[in-house]
């Protein structure tokens, strides 16, 4: 059973963006300090993305103990919060712009096993106005229970395009501020 996902029908598909990297291509963190995924959060998921084809993206992390929600299982609020870096990831790829969720849905298809490692493949589907429609599916690919063609959850997400004023209303409350470059993704 899966959810009911219905994409507008006055969807745009965005035109790559130029200079848009190819398929494989590293993408760096878009803050150090991203519970998603910042190398500077000893707690967070440290997820670690590459382009994919198209307006996708791929993202990877292992699936820590401290993730544990039932015994011996992810906790199903981690693995939401993969899929929306991913699917914001997905965006900031294809649109080179800053987004928030404003919707977040996900279908937990599979129980998935601490020691995991998790691959989620995240696209932009279209935009209509400042909205960006945004889907996703992981699979496990290595540790317990890899199999790769089985998709263990799927997620359908509307990002909201914002300016950096959005942002500028949580600098009193920030742990750390990006400044050098490595805040936004240069891809
Ligand atoms: C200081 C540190 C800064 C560090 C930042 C660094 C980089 C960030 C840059 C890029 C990010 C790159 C990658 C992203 C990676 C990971 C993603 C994680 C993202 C998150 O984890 S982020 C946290 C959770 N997120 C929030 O914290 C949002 C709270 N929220 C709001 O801030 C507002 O709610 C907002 C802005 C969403 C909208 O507010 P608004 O006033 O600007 O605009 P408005 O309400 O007019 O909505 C415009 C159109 O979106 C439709 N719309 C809105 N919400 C909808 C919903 N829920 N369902 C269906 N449609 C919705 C409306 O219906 C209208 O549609 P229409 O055009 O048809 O009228």
């Amino acid at each position: 059973m899966s959810s009911t996902w219905i994409l507008p029908d006055d969807l745009v598909v965005p035109e790559l963006p130029a200079g848009h990297p190819g398929v494989g291509a590293p993408m760096p963190e878009h803050w150090s300090k991203c519970f998603g995924c910042g190398d500077d959060q000893p707690t967070g998921l440290a997820m670690q993305f590459t382009v994919g084809e198209g307006l996708a993206v791929h993202g990877r992390f292992e699936v820590a103990k401290r993730y544990q929600g039932g015994p011996g299982f992810i906790h199903g609020g981690i693995l939401m919060t993969a899929f929306d870096e991913a699917q914001g990831m997905a965006c900031n790829a294809a649109l080179r712009t800053a987004v928030v969720t404003g919707h977040l849905g996900t279908d937990f298809k599979r129980p998935i096993p601490l020691g995991a490692v998790l691959e989620f493949t995240a696209r932009v589907d279209g935009v209509v106005r400042r909205k960006v429609y945004t889907s996703s599916e992981a699979r496990i690919v290595d540790g317990p229970l890899a199999d790769p063609d089985v998709v263990v959850g799927t997620s359908h997400g509307l990002f909201v395009v914002v300016g950096h004023e959005h942002f500028a209303k949580g600098t009193a409350f920030a742990d750390g501020l990006p400044g050098s470059g490595r805040d936004i993704s240069a891809v």
